[in-house]
Order: C-alpha cells, then sequence, then structure tokens
C-alpha cells in the first residue's frame, strides 16, 4: 500500500523549508508514496514547494492582524472557506498522517485533520511557540521542538526534541567549496562574507551592509548579499565583481559552502543550519518578533561562545569594531566554528520521520 502525507507549513520559508526537508526524507524512505502539500495561496510556498517537486493546493487564509484592520473583518469568513475546502481536500486525497510545520495554513488543515481522526504531528522551529501551533497542540498526537522548555507552550507528554528538520543538501557543504565559488562567479584568494536577511530579507541589515561595504572592501573581502525580494530594487546597483546582490538564494548549499564568515537574521531554521555549516557567524536578530523570539534563538548560541550577537541598537555602535575583530582573528573564527558545531543535530529529519512512522501504525 502507498503512503500517503499531507504536509502544511508557510508563509516564510522559516516554515517552508523544515516541510520540504521532511518530505524528502520522507520521499528517500518510501519511494513509493504520495505527497500533497496545503498552503496559503498569496505566500511563497505556492512557489518554493511546486520547485522543490511537490504538488500544493492553495487557501484562502491569512493571520489576525495585531492593529485594528479591515484585513480583519475577512478573518472569519477566511476560517470559514479554508476549514472546507482542507475538508475537501482530506476526504479526497486521504491522507495516513497530517504533517504541520507551522503558518496559517496548517491551522485549518490540521484541525479538520485531527477532527477525521487522522493522526498528525506538528514541529515547532522556535524557542517560543508559534500561534497556530499552540492553538493545535491539544489535538495532535506529537510534537517535534528544537528547544528544550517547549512544556510551557506544549502538553509534555506529547513532545519530542528532535531538533529542526533541515535540508538534505546542507549536511555536507564541505566538498563544494569550489564549485560554490565558481556559481557565485567569485575570486578563490579572497575570503567571502555571506549575509542572510532571512526568507523575506531585512531592511536594517541590508542598510547596515551598504553602509560597511567601504570597510569590507578595506579587508579585501568578496560579499554574497542576500537582500530580499522587497529590497532588490533599492540595492542591486550595488553590486560589483566582488559584491553579489541577491534576492533570494536558491542554492543555500553553496551560499553556505563558499562563506567564510556569514552574517545572519536569527530565525529558527537559519539557527539550526547555521550549526550545522560550522563557521564563524555575527547574529543580528529582528527585534519585530513576537516575544523577542529571533534574540532568544541567538541567545542559545552565543551564550555558549559559539557565535557573535549584535543587537539592532547596538549596531552603529559596535558593529564596526566587532566585525573587524572578527576577521582579524583566526583564533577567535577557530573558537566560534568549533563551539556552533557541537550545537548541530543533523539528525532531527532523520528522528521526526520515525515519529511519522510511528503514526503511521496507528491507522
Ligand atoms: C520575520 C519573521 O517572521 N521571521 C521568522 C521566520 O523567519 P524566516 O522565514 O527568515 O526563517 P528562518 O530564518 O528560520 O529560515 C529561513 C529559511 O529560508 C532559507 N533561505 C533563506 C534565504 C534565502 O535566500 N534562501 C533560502 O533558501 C534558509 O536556508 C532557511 O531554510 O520564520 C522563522 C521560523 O519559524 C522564525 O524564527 C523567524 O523569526
Amino acid at each position: 500500500m502507498k503512503p500517503k502525507f499531507i504536509i502544511s507549513g508557510g508563509g516564510t520559508g522559516g516554515h517552508i523549508y523544515p516541510a520540504i526537508a521532511i518530505a524528502d526524507k520522507l520521499k528517500a524512505k518510501f519511494p513509493d508514496a504520495e505527497f500533497l502539500f496545503v498552503g496559503a495561496e498569496d505566500r511563497m510556498e505556492m512557489e518554493k514547494v511546486p520547485q522543490a517537486g511537490y504538488p500544493i493546493k492553495g487557501l484562502w487564509i491569512s493571520g489576525l492582524q495585531r492593529s485594528l484592520s479591515l484585513q480583519n473583518l475577512a478573518f472569519p469568513l477566511k476560517l470559514i472557506s479554508s476549514l472546507s475546502k482542507s475538508n475537501t481536500i482530506l476526504k479526497k486525497f486521504k491522507p495516513d498522517v497530517a504533517i504541520g510545520t507551522g503558518g496559517y495554513a496548517s491551522a485549518p488543515l490540521l484541525r479538520m485533520a485531527s477532527l477525521k481522526n487522522i493522526p498528525c504531528l506538528i514541529q515547532e522551529q522556535n524557542s517560543y511557540a508559534g500561534i497556530t501551533n499552540k492553538w493545535l497542540s491539544g489535538k495532535v498526537q506529537s510534537i517535534c521542538v528544537a528547544y528544550e522548555g517547549m512544556d510551557k507552550f506544549f502538553p509534555s507528554e506529547k513532545i519530542r526534541f528532535t531538533g529542526n528538520p533541515v535540508r538534505q543538501d546542507l549536511l555536507d557543504i564541505s566538498s563544494k567549496k569550489e564549485e560554490a565559488i565558481k556559481f557565485f562567479n567569485l575570486d578563490k584568494n579572497k575570503k567571502i562574507l555571506l549575509v542572510l536577511g532571512g526568507s523575506l530579507g531585512a531592511k536594517k541589515i541590508n542598510e547596515l551592509i551598504e553602509k560597511s561595504l567601504t570597510l569590507f572592501k578595506q579587508h579585501n573581502l568578496q560579499v554574497i548579499w542576500q537582500c530580499g525580494k522587497y529590497y532588490e530594487d533599492a540595492y542591486k546597483n550595488k553590486g560589483n565583481e566582488n559584491v553579489k546582490v541577491l534576492a533570494f538564494l536558491n542554492r543555500m548549499d553553496l551560499a553556505y559552502a563558499a562563506a567564510d564568515f556569514i552574517i545572519s537574521r536569527a530565525g529558527a531554521l537559519s539557527v539550526s543550519e547555521l550549526c550545522i555549516v560550522g563557521k564563524p557567524v555575527i547574529f543580528i536578530p529582528s527585534p519585530n518578533v513576537a516575544e523577542d523570539h529571533q534574540t532568544k534563538n541567538a541567545l542559545a548560541v552565543t551564550d555558549r561562545e559559539a557565535a557573535i550577537l549584535i543587537r539592532e541598537n547596538e549596531l552603529d555602535a559596535t558593529f564596526e569594531s566587532k566585525f573587524s575583530e572578527l576577521i582579524s582573528s583566526e583564533e577567535h573564527q577557530k573558537v566560534l566554528s568549533e563551539n556552533i558545531t557541537k550545537m548541530a543535530k543533523p539528525n532531527a529529519t532523520n528522528d521526526i520521520v520515525e515519529e511519522i512512522e510511528k503514526l503511521m501504525n496507528l491507522n
């Protein structure tokens, strides 16, 4: 019998790529399996999931805005419409297990799946649980997490401490450096700084990089600068032979492989990937996310002397000195690399798939 998996996660890369990593591992284990993704109609997953080779259906759903907004008026309608469409999709596809990795679309889909007694697993990437996963936690069988202390949010008997699922092609990048340098059209004799603004790009980081281009030049660095699609028009004219400005990196494996140093936001998946990549990192967490969870994600690493943390409000005062110190000290770079590698959880996807297999046996 062919197993069938329905998977929902989206809104941003931080919810989409864990879903794809889980699907890839399930596919390797069950080559005959059928997959169906469910996302939010107008979000990034509608493009990224088909690119990864999986079919996806879109729901008409969005989150509630924190401020008073006209969009909130449509929310009840959207919820009813997406619950009803989820019901139709589930009836037709008849999955063995439903998997949710956070984001709006996973709420109606997994709620309907649990009502139909389909075993459900959710995966929470952050140290602070998202609203969708908190809402679903009472209804699902298994909750895979990446941080300790998640029993503040979820029933403890359902929690599995697996780590975040990272795409397979990011697990071994050590042999890809030469290919990566060619891919980005860079010079192998100069060091490379990779700048990551998270899947949507980060305004503050872009402003910092623009201001620091002279500093990078003084250090004879080349830069791969992922600026985010909303900022591409503003920054693409800063590109030259030493500075590659890209809206989005479709080959993260090569970007990580090329890098000697990394400046990054501290979204949960980025942090998990950077632990596996094992290079010196400066985290600049977004202060604009729920409960300041990116700072917490970063602190879990920097508390172990495994990366450098610079908060946005300290950038003007300390970025230049901290960056220059790191670039100039091979010893510091080595300590950071060794310590961050110790925090990697490369078996996370395997462990999550084992949990899913247990749920398949419940049917
Ligand atoms: C502003 C915001 O709400 N950010 C949240 C969002 O971040 P965001 O969507 O930025 O997510 P993460 O940093 O966790 O992960 C980004 C993912 O996108 C991939 N990637 C990124 C850039 C690129 O050019 N190419 C590419 O493939 C990364 O390799 C990674 O797999 O979800 C995370 C996980 O729930 C949260 O911790 C973040 O706080």
